[in-house]
C-alpha cells in the first residue's frame, strides 16, 4: 500500500486506538492546536523511535486516558496526513483491570455508536475511517 510504503521510507506514523466497548468506540475532543481544537479523534499519537505501533498505543492511552489497553489488528487503510505522515488505526479494548478513562489532554470524551458518528466534527483523516469503524462495530455505515 502506498501510504505504508511511504511510512516505511521515513515518514512518521501516527497510531490511533479504536477502543471498542459495548458497540461503541471511544473518541476524544482536541484542545489544541487552535486549528484542530474542538475536533474529534481517536486516542493515540506519534510512534517514537524504537517503538512498535502497539507499544506507542499502550503508552499514549496511559498518558491521554489513564487506562491500560489491549491492542489488536489494524482497522481500515493507512490514511495520509499532511507532512509525510500517516494515520494508522488499530482495534483496541480496555484491559480487564482498567478504570474509567479520563481525558488528561483533551476537552471531552465520548463513547460513540455508528449512529452517533455524525454528532461530532471529526478530524479529516478520521472521517475517511468512519466506514471501517462502523464495520468494526458490526453495523455498516450507509
Ligand atoms: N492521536 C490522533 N492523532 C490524529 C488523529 N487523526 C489525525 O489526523 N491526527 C493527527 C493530529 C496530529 O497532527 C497528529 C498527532 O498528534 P498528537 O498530538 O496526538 O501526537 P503526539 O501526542 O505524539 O504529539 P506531541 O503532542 O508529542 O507533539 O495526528 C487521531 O485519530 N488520533
Amino acid at each position: 500500500m502506498a501510504a505504508r510504503a511511504a511510512a516505511k521510507a521515513g515518514g512518521e506514523v501516527i497510531v490511533g486506538a479504536a477502543i471498542v466497548r459495548d458497540g461503541a468506540v471511544l473518541a476524544q475532543q482536541r484542545a489544541y492546536p487552535p486549528s484542530a481544537a474542538g475536533k474529534w479523534e481517536l486516542p493515540g499519537g506519534r510512534v517514537e523511535d524504537g517503538e512498535s505501533d502497539r507499544d506507542a498505543l499502550v503508552r499514549e492511552c496511559v498518558e491521554e486516558l489513564g487506562v491500560p489497553v489491549v491492542v489488536g489488528e489494524t482497522v481500515g487503510p493507512d490514511v495520509a496526513l499532511p507532512g509525510d505522515r500517516v494515520l494508522r488505526v488499530h482495534r483496541a479494548a480496555l484491559a480487564t483491570s482498567a478504570p474509567q478513562p479520563h481525558p488528561h489532554d483533551h476537552q471531552a470524551l465520548r463513547w460513540l455508536t455508528p449512529d452517533q458518528f455524525g454528532q461530532v466534527s471529526w478530524l479529516p483523516a478520521d472521517r475517511v475511517l468512519l466506514p471501517a469503524l462502523g464495520r468494526l462495530l458490526g453495523r455498516p455505515l450507509g
